[in-house]
């Protein structure tokens, strides 16, 4: 399967995330609150982009059940994944409809969006979109589930950000490799070669979205 050979790609790019202070920080408890809230200004503003990005994806849609899947999908996003979020205000102890207020795509989230618009604009098959969206949930999920392997995280405040995205990601995963692996089967070299790069370049972009939270990157800070 194409999209296995793409896991087994990236492991070492999840590792090293898994090693960077964001998700330290979360393994501990102890993750600096200012990165949590700079996270909260920029995630909120990915999550309504990825949202749209997925409504770019129906008309390049003919069967009616994935449609659907993608209208529940456009409302998880909107409307479920805010949960991971009001976890992490608290944490934070700000209000989080208040922080988010100031939110903007600072300059590594600015690139993973557009890398996400870019292909969603310039390939009609969705398959290379969704290789751009994919590292979404399958890095958080590989994350969460790894940092839940530990069994060290009773009492931790961030508990319920891992129990999150170690429950809620199965589905979409399934539905999105089952797409890619279709495609695959009759694209080109060339073709499996971009789709394979969007997803290598996304997992890296999850990487530096943790980071310039955690570094509170901003376009003041070149
Ligand atoms: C940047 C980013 N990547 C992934 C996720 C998990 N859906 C997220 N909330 N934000």
């Amino acid at each position: 399967m194409f999209t296995r050979q793409l896991k087994k790609e990236v492991e070492p790019i999840i590792e090293s995330i898994y090693n960077d202070p964001f998700i330290q920080g979360i393994i501990h408890g102890d993750l600096k609150k200012e990165a949590v809230k700079h996270y909260l200004k920029a995630d909120s503003l990915y999550l309504n982009e990825f949202a749209k990005i997925y409504s770019l994806l129906i008309p390049k849609l003919n069967d009616r059940e994935g449609i659907q899947f993608l209208l529940g999908q456009i409302d998880f996003v909107m409307n479920g994944e805010v949960d991971a979020h009001y976890t992490l205000a608290d944490y934070a102890g700000v209000d989080y409809k208040t922080v988010i207020e100031e939110g903007e795509w600072y300059p590594s989230s600015d690139h993973y969006i557009k890398h996400m618009y870019y292909n969603a604009y310039r390939y009609s098959d969705a398959s290379f979109t969704i290789c751009a969206m994919a590292p979404c949930p399958y890095v958080y999920q590989q994350l969460a589930l790894k940092i839940a392997e530990r069994n060290d995280l009773e009492g931790n405040p961030l508990k319920p950000w891992v129990d999150f995205y170690c429950t809620n990601m199965d589905e979409l995963i399934g539905h999105l490799d089952r797409w890619v692996d279709e495609f695959s089967e009759t694209a080109s070299d060339e073709e499996l070669n971009i789709l394979r790069k969007n997803f290598v370049e996304s997992c890296i972009h999850e990487k530096r979205f943790f980071n310039m939270s955690y570094n509170i990157e901003t376009w003041e800070g070149y």
